[in-house]
């Protein structure tokens, strides 16, 4: 009986142990926040509704608190001053290294610490300033790309009448086209809509961000990577799907070498001029592991976000027709019904531009956009923040602030006019975040949405299917906010 105690005893005093070691502590002078558990930090009490949920304890911690997901502080910013201060400095620019999806002991799906999203220090500062300098070349003042965007649409609306007002679900086709821009830009090159190795490439990068919170959590738990586990098995799955994009990467880097590139434009593109910047040599980091990982986060940024906020523009004007009514008014009425709407559009077209704007900040599609890290010890609110804390800006939380929005929770185009009926942007919208590591594709960004949704809005009433149900409530959470899965009935406003 003795033995048993003592064993019992012994049990017991290394379970304690082994949760006294794993409890998260905040260091000195940190943020507050809720109290972690062992393992767990505060993961167990965030629920299906993140962004919910931290807007919650921004009302009991105040504007800059801190929470664990497991192991690892987040402080999260929720202040607008705030934000711009600290991602304007060099110091926060870090970004997490460690990523499971893409990387395996022993073999790397995606190299780490390369790419444009996911590296830092001077690599990233390096290729940043090369994509930016790309991009804009590339884009800025080019008929091409409009025209590129404008066939891309025409494809979709046909795609879309060709449905005979018969329930629909257009996730698939327009990530297909929207991502075809995209790879027009960086590879010169475009895929059937209804291809079905195309498609499947871009539901692999839908699931690609959607698979970040089991990346997350066996982070936490790497003990689950030890045996069989429904994560584990999801975990492999979106390896595969990794490796399938970059396979199909791979192929492109060398059909554009074998000078077997279909040329769709005339315009080169994002690899010519990455390889004609290797070519000049100088810069050894100018390497195909490089531009694999650039390429892959390239084309995840420029499908996924895009083509989320198109999905969200639907689901907002079937909870508004009132705004839908108003935005078809001032198309046919400033433009006319008969003609695909242009760049040239927008500067007649300021309640329908105010509209995407307002379905940006009420989706806030990325929520707490991509989380920063401290490369050295900051201050922040007068806060201590050691060097390698992840710092995050929560974007949902500040388009939702009553200090910078009247009635936040209305949707309401207005709040973008001003008095004359001209375009306004409010200083606390940042959709594409702010600083340093500001989202690089914004410019294109914003002429992709207001071709697509312009376009979308002119040619179709948006109906539901008889007895679906879809609210702006009705949405998955992992780096993006997604709407649930919907059908549509698409109704034509016009014939063809
Ligand atoms: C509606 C569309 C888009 C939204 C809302 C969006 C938003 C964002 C946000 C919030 C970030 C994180 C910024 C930060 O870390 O502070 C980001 C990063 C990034 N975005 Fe976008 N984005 C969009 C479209 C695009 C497009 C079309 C491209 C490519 C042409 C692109 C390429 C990137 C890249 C490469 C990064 C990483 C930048 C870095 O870490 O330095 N994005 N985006």
């Amino acid at each position: 009986m003795d033995l048993v105690w003592y064993i019992l005893f012994a049990l017991f005093f290394f379970i304690f142990v082994i949760l006294i070691k794993n409890q998260p502590l905040r260091p000195r002078n940190f943020p507050p926040g809720p109290t972690p558990v062992p393992f767990f930090g505060n993961i167990l009490s965030i629920g299906k509704r993140l962004p919910d949920k931290l807007l919650e304890w921004k009302e009991q911690f105040g504007d800059t608190y801190s929470i664990f997901d497991g192991q690892n502080a987040l402080v999260i910013l929720n202040n607008w001053n705030t934000v711009r201060t600290v991602f304007a400095d060099d110091a926060a620019t870090g970004r997490e290294q460690d990523c499971l999806i893409r990387t395996t002991p022993g073999h790397d799906v995606l190299p780490r610490t390369a790419g444009l999203a996911f590296s830092d220090g001077d690599l990233w500062k390096t290729h940043r300033r090369f994509a930016l300098s790309t991009l804009r070349d590339l884009g800025m003042g080019k008929s091409w790309l409009e025209e590129t965007i404008i066939a891309e649409v025409s494809a979709v609306c046909q795609i879309l009448r060709d449905t005979h007002v018969e329930p629909f679900n257009p996730k698939v086709q327009l990530s297909n086209s929207i991502s075809n821009v995209i790879c027009a830009l960086i590879f010169g090159k475009r895929f059937e809509l209804t291809d079905p190795k195309f498609s499947q490439l871009t539901s692999s990068m839908a699931e690609h961000v959607e698979g970040a919170p089991i990346d997350k959590l066996l982070q936490a738990f790497p003990c689950l990577l030890w045996f069989p586990n429904p994560l584990r098995t999801r975990l492999q799955h979106l390896r595969q799907n990794a490796g399938r994009i970059a396979d199909f990467l791979k192929e492109q880097i060398r059909n554009h070498k074998h000078g077997d590139r279909i040329k769709s434009t005339t315009a080169p593109d994002y690899l010519y001029a990455y390889q004609r910047e290797a070519e000049k040599g100088g810069n050894d980091s100018f390497n195909d592991k490089q531009l694999l990982v650039s390429l892959f986060d390239l084309l995840l940024a420029g499908t996924e976000t895009t083509a989320t906020t198109v999905l969200w523009a639907l689901v907002f004007m079937l909870e508004n027709p009132d705004v839908l009514r108003a935005v078809h008014e001032e198309i046919d009425t400033k433009v006319g019904r008969d003609q695909m709407l242009t760049n040239a559009h927008r500067g007649v077209l300021p309640y329908t531009e105010a509209t995407i704007l307002e379905v940006q900040r009420c989706a806030s599609m990325l929520p707490l956009a991509v989380p920063h890290k401290a490369r050295v010890d900051m201050t922040v609110e007068g806060f201590t923040i050691p060097k390698g804390t992840f710092i995050a800006a929560n974007l949902f939380a500040i388009h939702r602030d009553p200090r910078w929005w009247n009635n936040p929770e209305k949707f309401d185009p207005v709040r973008f006019l001003d008095a004359d009926g001209k375009l306004i942007r409010p200083e606390a919208f940042a959709p594409f975040s702010t600083g340093k590591r500001a989202c690089p594709g914004e410019s294109m960004a914003k002429r992709e949405l207001f071709l697509f949704l312009a376009n979308l809005f002119r040619c179709f009433n948006f109906k539901l299917a008889p007895g679906a149900n879809i609210t702006h409530k009705d949405y998955t959470c992992s780096v993006t906010l997604c709407p649930k899965p919907f059908e549509l009935i698409f109704v034509p406003r016009f014939g063809a």
